[in-house]
């Protein structure tokens, strides 16, 4: 299987502070990672660092196999990758119906697979919503919300960074069941969550970091058994 995804020794520095070292990540067509680590172990850098908000002093990324190890953010996305930040990134201004709309464009090879009809049978609780503003929306509508408008691209893969944090239960469950639905569907996803039972609920494969390096990578079925891993890296 050839991997949408591959990065290969990656090397990432704030300032002086060396974060990442060495990672190695890939993502195949239709596959679900986890990305599992405590706080500060270097999730969000890996990810800000493939999808070029950050670049690397050493190591390569491929993207469909095109070299983006110095790529922006725009060419990433360009290629099928999208990204729900932490903390979301809606339009406030805009209404629910608008902010779909303004993030609407043919995925990689002209793909127009999710419309703005399909988008909205995946999130009823938007359809409810859609003449409100996006600071009208509680936090679990903005954040359906951003996973709607980065399906609104037709990617190839989703990249979800703590997609389900401060929300209620209810909404969590939500929200999860949002992603298995879009998994369902082939696009490939790359998931950050505290809830790490979740994550491996909800992926195929799992990485773990450690003090930005590759500690594990098992499929994740494997890896829900096996507890000693799991508190040695996760601290559960
Ligand atoms: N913009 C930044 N400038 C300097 N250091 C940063 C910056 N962002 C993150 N760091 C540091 O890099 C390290 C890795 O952070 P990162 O956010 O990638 O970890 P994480 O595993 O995603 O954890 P969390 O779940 O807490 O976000 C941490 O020590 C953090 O303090």
């Amino acid at each position: 299987m050839s991997a949408l995804i591959q990065a290969q020794g990656l090397h990432t520095y704030y300032g002086e502070s060396h974060i990442l070292h060495g990672v190695d990540l890939h993502i195949n067509a239709g596959e679900s990672i986890g990305l599992l680590g405590r706080n500060g172990m270097g999730k969000s850098t890996l990810i800000r660092t493939v999808l070029g908000h950050v670049t690397a002093t050493r190591g390569s990324i491929t993207v469909r196999g095109k070299n983006c190890s110095r790529a922006q953010p725009h060419q990433v996305a360009k290629l099928g990758v999208a990204y729900v930040p932490e903390g979301r990134g809606i339009f406030p201004n805009l209404d629910v119906r608008e902010n779909l709309l303004v993030a609407a464009r043919p995925g990689f090879g002209g793909r127009q697979d999710w419309t703005y009809e399909r988008v909205l049978q995946t999130f009823p609780r938007l359809t409810e919503r859609l003449s409100h503003g996006g600071q009208q929306l509680s936090g679990g509508e903005q954040q359906m919300l951003a996973i709607g408008r980065a399906l609104m691209t037709n990617p190839d893969v989703l990249i979800l960074d703590e997609a389900t944090e401060g929300l209620a239960p209810l909404i969590i469950a939500e929200i999860w069941r949002i992603i298995g639905a879009i998994r369902s569907t082939g696009v490939s996803t790359l998931i950050v969550d505290r809830n790490y039972r979740k994550v491996l609920a909800n992926t195929d494969r799992c990485v773990v970091l450690e003090k930005g390096r590759v500690v594990e990578e098992k499929d994740s079925a494997t890896l829900s058994q096996q507890t000693d891993l799991l508190t040695r890296y996760l601290g559960v």
